[in-house]
């Protein structure tokens, strides 16, 4: 077996495990048994488990990907943009960060940050990746590469040949493929949910054509894959590890990855991937494991009364109750989708859906069509416009020069025992990097756990767990001023507000349920990042 995990200092309780092996749960999941999640979860859990088939089966994309990137490097197209958000989106970040080839991931709606994805035209292939073929992000995306490619000269027929769709049979967005005469379609397996699509054409595609070994990784997992219907495999004991952490109270899930010590490699954005997986899976009905990111194995939030800190990559055992999960990628995608399936049994939710996700689009798409309320700030304090809700500004006084920490201050007092803060930052990725040295001041300073998101790419991940899983989380909502709007070609809405919608659109989820939440209004963004970072550090 290539995945090893090592528990230290967390007991399992002998029921948990007992229970598995009485149950049979390692064969029953590898013979896809729909049953093992109970009557409610059925129907769903039938049509999603062909992820535990995809070693094998995407075998026959290995050569397929092969020579469509020898086609494409024959005519001069090396640069790989994907246009994708969640499971379309970060297994191929991983997959090519850990490969060290190069592959553009655009999961944003920031203007800046789509604009600069637009440039080196001349040698640029899109690969358009959504299962459902229907999310406005990626759509929108899509349209804006279209009219690029035009407006740098090319006819109809030469743009769609940059153009690489992944995505369900019978979606849209394979409609929209042929239309366009795009230049390959790759129709990736229904019975696979989307954050569970690690190695099927979503994983695969882009990060083939951008250069990765993807059959080796197939291997990884083809490996593991042979063992997981044994007792006491790896994966079962990393998702009843899981599982009994949360049963005693550790329902927070620390990811930190080994940086490239020891024995392994480093698997760079492996916890983000793990982040959707885990949240959407198991945030609902109250109740789920919150996973949360960390910079390193000693970040703020490591460890804590409610912390399970999770070592990827490391075969040394931490600090505290922790778990050193140790394999090549291949393993740890399929060793983790493993795992969460397990936990989820033991959670007793259903962790194929995602109940939650649609209430913040809905709204996103209400205010597209009535415009978005006209929501005045409670003050301005240097570059930063501050308005709150569920009762955070209550008290603060807003008037000094401090009036921004002072909100924050405020917001982390209103973190309930046992919560989280959950920073979202819809701002670029690239340009406002610095967004995200907020997490571990925050976690310093909450001594609560601190998760960081960029909007609206968190929406599609942790956002399921905001709103339903625990009660319990407050939130920091960051968004900033456009210097240069980009039309989103033939919509009735550009990239700006769309991005205001969305961060309008999960505001109002959030303020239904009356959490505190704080919203930061940079009206320059690099100078309010800035002030924000200074008076808090
Ligand atoms: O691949 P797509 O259909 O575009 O979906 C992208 C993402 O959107 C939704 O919000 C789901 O909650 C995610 O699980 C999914 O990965």
């Amino acid at each position: 077996m290539n995945l090893t995990v090592r528990v230290t200092g967390l007991e399992i309780p002998d029921p948990v495990r007992d229970q598995l092996t009485e149950d049979d749960v390692a064969a029953r999941l590898v013979g896809k048994d729909a049953t093992l999640w109970g009557p409610e979860a059925e129907s769903e859990s039938a049509i999603r488990l062909g992820w535990l088939d995809l070693p094998a089966t995407s075998r026959e994309l290995v050569s397929r990907l092969a020579d469509l990137r020898a086609e494409l490097a024959g005519e001069g197209l090396d640069r790989v943009v994907l246009c994708g958000m969640g499971g379309s989106s970060l297994a191929p970040e991983v997959i090519c960060r850990t490969a060290g080839v190069p592959l553009v991931v655009l999961d944003t709606t920031d203007p800046g940050q789509v604009a600069a994805a637009m440039t080196d035209l001349d040698r640029t292939v899109v690969v358009v990746s959504s299962k459902s073929g229907g999310t406005v992000e990626t759509e929108s995306q899509r349209r804006a590469f279209v009219a690029a490619f035009a407006e740098a000269g090319l006819d109809e027929k030469e743009v769609g040949r940059r153009f690489v769709v992944v995505t369900d049979p019978g979606s849209p967005l394979s409609e929209t493929a042929a239309a366009m005469g795009a230049r390959a379609v790759f129709l990736a397996d229904p019975n696979v949910g989307g954050r569970y699509s690690a190695l099927s054409a979503f994983g695969l595609v882009p990060s083939a054509l951008a250069g990765a070994d993807v059959g080796a990784l197939l291997d990884e997992a083809e490996e593991l894959a042979g063992g997981l219907s044994e007792p006491g495999n790896a994966a079962l004991e990393l998702g009843i590890a899981m599982g009994a952490a949360f049963r005693a109270g550790r329902d927070k899930l620390a990811l930190a990855g080994s940086g490239g010590q020891g024995s392994d490699p480093g698997l760079p954005g492996f916890g983000d991937w793990a982040e959707q997986l885990i949240a959407e899976s198991t945030g609902k009905q109250g109740r789920g494991i919150l996973p949360v990111v960390l910079e390193s194995v000693d970040a703020p939030g490591s460890a804590g009364p409610d912390v399970l800190l999770a070592v990827v990559g490391s075969d040394a055992p931490a600090q505290g109750p922790s778990l050193a999960v140790s394999g090549p990628l291949g393993a740890q995608f399929l060793g983790w989708e493993y795992a969460t399936a397990v936990a989820g049994r033991i959670l007793g939710i259903n962790p194929f859906d995602q109940p939650n996700v649609t209430e913040s689009k809905e709204n996103t798409s209400r205010i597209l069509s009535d415009g978005l309320p006209d929501e005045r700030p409670a003050a301005t304090v240097g570059a930063i416009e501050i308005r709150g809700s569920g009762g955070v500004l209550d008290g603060v006084d807003l008037s000094s020069h401090d009036g921004a920490s002072l909100a924050v201050e405020a917001l982390l007092a209103a973190i309930p025992p046992r919560g989280y803060l959950a920073v979202m930052a819809y701002l670029d990725r690239q340009q406002d990097a610095g967004a995200e040295d907020l997490r571990a001041v925050l976690a310093r300073r909450a001594e609560r756990a601190v998760t960081f998101g960029w909007g609206p790419r968190f929406l599609h991940s942790t956002g399921q767990y905001h709103k339903g899983g625990p009660q319990v989380g407050a939130f920091l909502q960051l968004t900033g001023v456009v210097a240069e709007d980009l039309p989103v070609p033939d919509q009735p809405f550009t990239f700006a507000t769309l991005q205001a919608a969305q961060a309008g659109g999960d505001r109002k989820a959030l303020a239904d349920r009356e959490r505190p939440l704080l919203h930061l209004h940079l009206t320059d963004r690099a100078a309010g990042l800035d002030q924000l970072l200074s008076a808090l550090s």
